[in-house]
């Protein structure tokens, strides 16, 4: 067990529709690190971070943050959810919808009493006007945010972050990422975020890990994992908006905002009608045959 570093070496059996599937996955990462997880449907992302939060028990391994040993099944540890100090987000939110917004948040609180933070997290996200409402009288965009803030309540030491902010447009999207890159700034968690998106890959990540059949494929730098020579770019998607489109030479010229940077993108005529000004879309990156490269711009 080292110092400042979320240690983990696990094995599972994945009980996949084709029967069981191996899961070994071992690595470590720096405290205050952002890594994004990434790889095809099934993989067992998602598993992962439910192991890591102790919301499912590998069969075997070890988990560990800074000095605290989550999980040992060699010593039968197993620290509950609810004492590794960990904050969730969830691609469909999964607010109480019979609480307000700022119910939600209190009762993410451990302690009675502190709600100073609660008050300061709403400010921040620009929720106190927002503050006594239920969730459905909320924007995905909103919800979203809710969820943020609700996560990060008790200050954790590691955020797990499951596709957040998938179902959002493009500037909602890009919105969130710079309220999450404010508050890692602010509080330096360790975040481990599921995203296809090569833009907030490339815009948010200090390490990539990328997984497939259960097993950790590559871990890098985003520069290092997407190198031309090793284009691991197959299961990723590239999102904007549309700001031009024109056709030329038997292609589509599209100029775009993708990580609110203005990009030049030569596609295939058929997706003319998705590519209207003002649409928000979401390709696959392997269709842009100039693959953009997205410099990390933190
Ligand atoms: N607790 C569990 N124990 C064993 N197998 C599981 C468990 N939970 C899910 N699985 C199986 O593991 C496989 C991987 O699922 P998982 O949701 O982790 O993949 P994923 O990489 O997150 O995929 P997606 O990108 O589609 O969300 C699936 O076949 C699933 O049925």
């Amino acid at each position: 067990m080292s110092d400042n570093l979320l240690d983990i070496n696990i094995r599972h059996s994945l009980q996949t529709a084709n029967g069981i599937l191996p899961m070994e996955v071992s690595f470590s990462l720096s405290k205050g690190n952002i890594l994004a997880l990434t790889g095809p449907s099934g993989a067992g992302k998602t598993t992962l971070l439910r192991q890591i939060a102790g919301l499912v028990n590998p069969q075997s391994g070890k988990i560990s943050l800074d000095q605290q040993l989550w999980l040992d099944t060699s010593q039968d540890i197993q620290i509950p959810t609810r004492k590794r100090n960990i904050g969730f987000v969830f691609q469909d939110y999964a607010l109480f919808p019979h609480m307000t917004v700022k119910e939600n948040l209190l009762f993410a609180l451990e302690t009675k009493g502190d709600e100073k933070v609660v008050d300061e997290l709403l400010d921040a996200m620009g929720l106190t006007q927002l503050h006594g409402r239920k969730p459905h009288q909320l924007s995905g965009g909103q919800q979203q945010r809710v969820a943020l803030a609700r996560a990060l309540v008790r200050k954790p030491d590691l955020l797990l972050l499951d596709e957040p902010f998938a179902a959002l447009d493009h500037s909602m999207r890009y919105q969130l990422q710079n309220l999450l890159l404010k508050f890692h700034r602010l509080y330096h968690f360790t975040v481990i975020i599921v995203t296809h998106d090569i833009g907030e890959i490339f815009r948010l990540a200090d390490r990539v890990m990328i997984m497939n059949h259960g097993k950790v494929t590559q871990l890098g730098s985003p520069a290092e994992v997407y190198t031309s020579e090793t284009d691991n770019a197959d299961d990723l998607t590239l999102s904007g908006e549309v700001l031009s489109c024109q056709k030329l030479h038997g292609h589509l010229l599209v100029s775009a905002l993708i990580e609110n940077k203005v990009r030049q993108l030569t596609l295939p005529l058929d997706m003319e009608p998705q590519m209207l000004p003002g649409n928000n879309f979401t390709l696959p990156y392997s269709l842009d045959p100039n693959r953009i490269r997205l410099v990390n711009n933190r």
